[in-house]
């Protein structure tokens, strides 16, 4: 310690050299670190159990939690840290995209740094692609042999990539050495075993976010901003056994709150959080929250301290009106709801993940996206309520490869039970459904091959739906259809509907089902895949890149002529 340094309103000594990590000394991860000779059996062991964290009395304790037997000490410590000693202000966190190399991670430092009042919890992604090249290794070792695990190309992009890091930030490499070498075993016990499952899946990803948080603390000490790091499967989130998709229990809430607060009240030091991670309740396994699972990571963080707001940092400059790669001109969009943001999210817009706009609604903690290589645009601010008044479209989104199923009753048509029928054989397959439009004679509705239990076995467990099915009604199954939503405001449906109908039959595309919920943000509409491109380029054009309108809109509010300055917002 040779200086310090006033940030986040507390004295922080300054760290030249090494980071500090002893408070870590308890973390299964640590243990790796001090013994980097760690057997290749002990490793196996961990690998082939898919990575089990501890034993019984780690157990014990979740069990505690989730019964909820720690809230009254929950409680205590929540009050006695209540508002006036919050220690956090937000979470910032930043994706694969913000943090691909060592000058992305200096400046990510910087960016941080220079918000002097925040007091940020930090979560973060896996550096750039590691998570595809870990799944790619991953599959490459199933098959490639034990001889040749140690050869895999993306085991060794990976290595590079991570060691070029810590050296061009001057960082130990002992940081991530012994991470990388079980990496290695672990790809080695795959070849071994010649088979991946889920939970050895979840175990095998989770190096990434392990290794870029532990670069990224060691950074921040290094350059005198005090940090500490933290797996998310050690402080408290508890998760389902949905390994690759699991949900957080309540548990995590209070358990999470705890843990961030008494560190920092005993020694401060920003958080840096793994994203993606957590715990699961049964199997004490490392789990994963599906793939873009970090932001989901942040609003739970932001859930669990109230705080003032979660940005999560990006490649854009927020939440656009289109997929960028379909529609390069498209524009971002000023404000959402959190409904808005969630269908959105939902119906495939990778900018944010499905799940994560959950605990920011239930904590109305407002969602900020910004964009990491542009931070002075404004981003998207997403909150419980906006003004709708002028908004029309907000944001067009593309779902392709669907499955749409039409099914025709036979002999329960009109009957009590028909459609209990039907979802209980998709419960019962684990099967779940998008889109639902219903008459009087047929029900139509659309399934996400990319959410069935296993990828390989799609074609199976259509087949398997289908003959269920067949008992109680006609089915025709028909692949590789989209879902366009438009997402915005469904009091100017008729009007929206209108337009979108004019463009596709300008384009001669036959819309194949369509649904508008209760929801009042989202219409969708079911075309084939091959046309899908083509149709949201030309509603983007039509709804955001021409005045039409505007024109159209000002007609039906004022009456023509009047109100011209109005603009049409998102
Ligand atoms: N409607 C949209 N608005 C913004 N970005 C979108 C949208 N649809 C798809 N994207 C894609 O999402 C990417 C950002 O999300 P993501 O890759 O998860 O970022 P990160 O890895 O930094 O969390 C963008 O680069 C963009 O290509
Ligand atoms: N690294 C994980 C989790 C994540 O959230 O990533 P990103 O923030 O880069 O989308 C993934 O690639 O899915």
């Amino acid at each position: 310690m040779e200086a310090s340094l006033h940030f986040h309103g507390v004295r922080i000594p300054c760290y030249s050299r090494t980071p500090r990590l002893s408070h870590l000394s308890s973390k299964p991860w640590l243990s790796s670190v001090a013994s980097p000779s760690r057997s290749f059996h002990a490793a196996m062991e961990n690998a082939c159990k898919g990575g089990s964290l501890r034993g019984n009395s780690e157990k014990k304790r979740i069990e505690a939690v989730l019964r909820g037997e720690e809230e009254e000490e929950e409680e205590e410590a929540t009050e006695s840290h209540g508002s006036d000693a919050a220690p956090f202000t937000c979470v910032m966190k930043f994706g694969g995209s913000s943090l691909a190399s060592a000058e992305r991670i200096r400046e990510i430092a910087q960016l941080i740094v220079s918000f002097p009042d925040e007091k940020p919890v930090v979560v973060l992604s896996a550096m750039g692609k590691t998570t595809n090249n870990l799944l790619l290794a991953g599959e490459k070792a199933v098959s490639c042999g034990v001889s040749n695990a140690s050869e895999i190309e993306e085991l060794s992009f990976i290595k590079q990539l991570h060691l070029r890091t810590v050296r061009e930030l001057g960082i130990d490499s002992s940081v991530i050495s012994a991470h990388l070498e079980e990496l290695e075993q672990l790809l080695k016990g795959i070849a071994m075993m010649k088979e991946l499952t889920l939970r050895t899946r979840d175990y095998l990803v989770s190096f990434g976010e392990c290794m870029s948080t532990r670069i990224f603390a060691a950074y921040l000490n290094n350059i005198g901003v005090k940090a500490r790091q933290y797996d998310a499967f050690d402080i408290g989130f508890i998760t389902t056994d949905d390994f690759t998709n699991a949900d957080i229990l309540e548990g995590t809430y209070p358990s999470v709150a705890k843990r961030l607060n008494d560190d920092w009240i005993s020694d401060p030091a920003i958080p840096v959080v793994t994203g993606f991670l957590g715990k699961g309740s049964k199997s004490c396994a490392v789990t994963t929250l599906g793939r873009g699972g970090s932001d989901l990571t942040a609003t739970t963080i932001g859930k669990s301290l109230g705080l003032r707001e979660v940005q999560v940092w990006k490649d854009v400059d927020g939440v656009l009106t289109c997929d960028p790669s379909i529609c390069p001109d498209a524009e971002p969009v000023p404000y959402l709801t959190f409904d808005e943001a969630a269908e959105l999210a939902y119906f495939g817009a990778q900018v944010l993940h499905p799940q994560s706009m959950r605990p920011a609604r239930d904590g109305e903690i407002p969602v900020r996206v910004k964009n990491s290589y542009n931070p002075k645009a404004p981003g998207t601010l997403i909150t419980k309520t906006r003004d709708m008044s002028k908004a029309v479209l907000t944001s067009i989104v593309l779902k392709q490869n669907v499955t749409l199923l039409d099914i025709v009753s036979t002999r329960m048509l009109g009957q009590v039970g028909f459609l209990a029928k039907v979802f209980s054989t998709f419960e019962d397959l684990g099967i779940s459904v998008d889109v639902v439009a219903t008459s009087e004679v047929s029900l139509s509705l659309t399934l996400d091959p990319s959410k069935f239990w296993s990828r390989e076995l799609i074609q199976q467990e259509l087949d398997k739906m289908e003959e269920e099915l067949e008992k109680i009604a006609f089915v025709n199954l028909l692949q590789r259809r989209s879902i366009i939503s438009l997402i915005g405001n469904v009091q100017y449906s008729s009007l929206i509907l209108e337009k979108a109908f004019h463009v596709l039959r300008t384009n001669q595309v036959n819309v194949q089902m369509i649904s508008q919920g209760a929801s009042k943000v989202n219409i969708s509409l079911i075309v084939n895949d091959s046309e899908a491109e083509k149709c949201v380029k030309a509603l983007h054009h039509a709804f955001f890149e021409s005045d039409d309108l505007l024109v159209v809109v000002l007609e039906s509010e004022f009456g023509n002529g009047s109100a011209a300055l109005l603009p049409i917002e998102t």
